[in-house]
């Protein structure tokens, strides 16, 4: 299972994070996906084990998926097709995504959670700890083959932050309206891929924003979920 949580980076620059840096919403998304996603096949059993694993021998350090930054030599070969995305899973194999995670070190994970969990981006001082947190936390989208190469064989979740992701940020947080380009975006992933928003806002709210019944809603800091009322 691959899960592709959605937020924003502390540079402001909304985009698609693959990272560890989110343990609080990625350990919620994890929660989430055992309480929505059908049991595993045997095959994706194993995968999904191994990540089980690491989340109790690292004290429950986000499964989320961490790629370093890439090297010439570490760089997967990009995938032949990409075109197989079938009911949100993905043809490519899964061990070097594994090979990664049971290589990753721990230490470095709760470090750079640390680090990318600032209270508040400062002015241009901090430009080198911005391009640092850049260098460690690279846009996803930037990553498209690499993310792609990790999926194979693994069923894709998407969870999505609500403010700031969905919708931009506005003075009154009961105006924090989504575009209805940005639901149509919504819709259309709901339709590849199991996806969940994962929110303190409370149900009612973040609904009312989104008004989509065919998505899983985690809020109230996940003390509220609700799967889709649509298919
Ligand atoms: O826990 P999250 O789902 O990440 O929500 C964080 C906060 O989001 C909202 O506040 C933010 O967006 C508002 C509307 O754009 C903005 O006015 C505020 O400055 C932002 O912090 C929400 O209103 C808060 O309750 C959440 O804690």
């Amino acid at each position: 299972m691959l899960f592709i949580y959605v937020s924003v980076s502390p540079t402001n620059a909304p985009s698609l994070l693959l990272c560890p840096s989110l343990p609080v919403s990625a350990r919620l998304a994890y929660a989430v996906s055992a309480r929505i996603l059908p049991p595993p096949s045997p095959h994706r059993s194993a995968v999904s084990s191994q990540i089980r694993r690491r989340l109790h021998e690292d004290g429950g350090v986000s499964p989320a998926v961490t790629l370093p930054p890439s090297s010439p030599s570490s760089k997967p070969p990009p995938p032949s097709n990409y075109d197989s995305v079938i009911g949100g899973f993905l043809g490519f194999s899964s061990n070097h995504f594994i090979k990664r995670l049971e290589g990753s070190n721990v230490n470095g994970w709760i470090d750079s959670m640390r680090a990318a969990s600032p209270t508040r981006v400062k002015s241009s001082k901090n430009y080198q700890e911005k391009c640092s947190w850049i260098l460690y936390h690279p846009s996803a989208l930037k990553l498209f083959d690499q993310i792609l190469f990790c999926s194979k064989g693994k069923q894709i979740m998407f969870f999505l932050d609500y403010d700031r992701t969905l919708s931009p940020i506005v003075a009154d947080p009961d105006k924090a309206f989504m575009t209805r380009k940005m639901r149509g975006t919504l819709r259309d992933v709901a339709k590849y891929f199991p996806t969940a928003i994962v929110t303190g806002r409370c149900r009612d709210k973040v609904f009312n924003f989104v008004k989509l019944g065919e998505l899983y809603y985690a809020t109230s800091h996940g003390m509220d979920i609700m799967g889709p009322t649509k298919n």
